[in-house]
């Protein structure tokens, strides 16, 4: 097999996100082939072979699925956004759900609950924000306002008729590109580097209808004169829109990387943020913090991750990766005290003013990296959530996340490969998934939330101190003076060894004067504060006594 050579071949199965595999029995191989549907007879070219391992892109589909269907989006298959538009929701449930369990079944050790996949309440026009890019149709073709082409670094679709946004969009849409077109001004070239026009952001509140549109742009040409903002912003404000504009604003951005980066942001009209409910509470959201992109379907998956956490009376939740304090707050109203931590600053401050709208005093957030904030926030969690970006939790940090030893983690996931690949550390450090569910906020893409309960292993204390503690170490005296200095640095509070004795006996670890017995009978309940149990435990944690 050479690349550039060109098989027919059936695709057998998907993988996540889009791995097709052909399986050519000629040459005895199997090739990846991306973007192709189960059931598709394709034609395709090889691209890539590496270590014996050979990846194609389809040329033509030759014969479609039997459940294939015509899709509503007239730009499907040009467009790089949706790859599932083809197939009946039910079929897209039921691909997504194979993939994701063939994935986990392989990442979990023993049994655990499967809960299935559960719908987005909106199938289309579902999304709340959508990056739009500029660029040309082709080379030194019109301007375009759109999607990456599939496959293209350069060219983008415009997508006047896409069809995961709604009608406004579709009409902001239409009038910048008329507008920019008109400019006469340059779209930024990604390899020259030079130019004007970079992104379109459009985010629209489902339940307030709230609309936010913010146009990226380098500082190569001036937006007061040579582009005339107000007059792109008149034209705006002049659209026939269901929702009501909140603001316009401008951002700049000279910066190479090809992100939507905020170097500085005007309001050309009204506000810089604009407010979207969930669940009975209100959020405010700023243009560039973390907001789920599918308000109704965030709804179903935050009510998963309620459900999973259980009981919370009485406890204090970390929220790590908390965006702007979403899943905090709807955990709040039931908890003694939600944490949440947070790296961007902006998302942070409109937590902290979301918790207050919403009345909820009960609610701190941090802005800072996980990795390095989560052992100074002075507090110890009873039960932790995880959202995490795409690409998981940081191996460090989730050592420290497993170290607090919470009885139950939920740990929400973007991307089902790096949660398979976090759970691997999670249950080699104490803990076993119990159940599993997907929730669908992406119709029509191959993308997909999975949340995942995992418990504490009862049996844990013990079998770590024995792979981690020298025995003799727990049971020295010196080890009581350690865990002193530790709390009276951290917690500034004093602590009696009779109290760290007791803390110790709820954990089941030998005591300095009964070496070989490391059930010891519960007898005295010595009446430790909480706070100081708390503080003990964590010291306990800090120098891997338990986990
Ligand atoms: C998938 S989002 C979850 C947000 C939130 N839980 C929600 O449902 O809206 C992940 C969040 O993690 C934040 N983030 C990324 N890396 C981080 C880090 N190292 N430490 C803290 N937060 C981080 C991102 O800014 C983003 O807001």
């Amino acid at each position: 097999m050479k690349k550039g050579q060109v098989y027919e071949g059936t695709i057998e199965s998907v993988e996540f996100p889009n791995k097709g595999k052909v399986f050519l029995p000629d040459e005895d191989k199997t090739v990846i082939v991306k973007n192709g549907i189960p059931g598709q007879k394709v034609k395709f070219s090889v691209n890539k072979i590496r270590k014996g391992k050979a990846e194609g892109s389809i040329l033509e589909v030759l014969r479609p699925s039997e459940v294939e269907i015509e899709p509503a989006c007239t730009h499907f298959g040009q467009c790089g956004g949706c790859t599932y538009q083809n197939l009946p929701y039910e079929e897209q449930l039921k691909l997504k759900e194979s993939q994701v369990k063939a994935m986990m079944d392989e990442a979990v050790d023993g049994d655990y609950v499967w809960e299935g996949i559960k719908p987005s309440p909106a199938r289309q026009e579902y999304r709340n924000k959508m990056e739009f890019s500029f660029g040309d149709e082709y080379k030194d073709g019109p301007l375009a306002l759109g999607m990456h082409k599939r496959g293209s670094f350069h060219d983008i679709v415009n997508v006047e008729g896409c069809r995961i946004v709604d009608e406004d969009y579709r009409k902001i849409l239409a009038c910048t590109l008329e507008y920019a077109r008109n400019s006469g001004l340059p779209y930024y070239h990604r390899m020259r580097h030079t130019g004007y026009f970079r992104h379109l952001l459009v985010r629209k509140a489902v339940k307030t209808g709230e609309i936010l549109i913010d146009v990226v742009t380098t500082s190569e040409y001036d937006f007061d004169g040579s582009f005339r903002g107000d007059k792109w912003a008149d034209e705006l404000l002049a659209l026939p829109l269901d929702g009501k504009i909140a603001g316009i604003l401008h951002t700049k951005n000279d910066s190479v990387a090809d992100v939507v980066k905020d170097e500085g942001t005007d309001i050309v009209y009204g506000q810089d943020c604009f407010y979207e409910e969930l669940l009975g509470l209100k959020f405010k959201i700023t243009p560039f913090s973390f907001f789920q992109t599918n308000s109704l379907g965030a709804e179903v998956l935050y009510e998963t991750v309620r459900a999973y956490i259980g009981e919370t009376k009485d406890k204090v939740i970390f929220d790590l990766y908390s965006g702007t304090g979403t899943i905090a707050q709807i955990l709040a109203p039931v908890a003694k005290r939600v944490v949440g931590v947070e790296i961007v600053e902006e998302a942070v401050e409109a937590a902290k003013e979301n918790a207050a709208w919403n009345g909820l005093d009960n609610c701190t957030f941090w802005a800072g990296d996980v990795l390095k904030v989560i052992d100074g926030l002075g507090e110890v969690p009873d039960l932790i959530v995880l959202d995490p970006p795409r690409d998981g939790v940081h191996p460090k940090a989730l050592e420290k996340i497993t170290n607090f030893g919470v009885e139950k983690i939920v740990y929400i996931a973007c991307k089902p490969t790096s949660l398979a690949r976090d759970l691997e550390m999670m249950q080699g450090r104490g803990y076993r998934v119990e159940r599993m569910a997907c929730v669908d906020l992406f119709p029509g893409t191959v993308h997909i939330e999975t949340v995942a309960l995992l418990t504490r292993k009862k049996d844990v204390e013990r079998i770590d101190i024995e792979m981690t503690v020298d025995k003799e170490d727990v049971t020295e005296k010196a080890t009581y003076q350690k865990i002193k200095e530790y709390v009276k640095e951290k917690y500034g509070l004093n602590v009696h060894t009779k109290y760290i004795a007791e803390v110790k006996r709820k954990h089941g670890l030998p005591m300095h004067d009964a070496p070989n017995r490391v059930d010891v009978p519960k007898r005295a309940y010595l009446g430790c504060p909480e706070e100081k149990v708390k503080a003990i435990e964590d010291a306990l944690r800090y120098y891997n006594i338990i986990i």
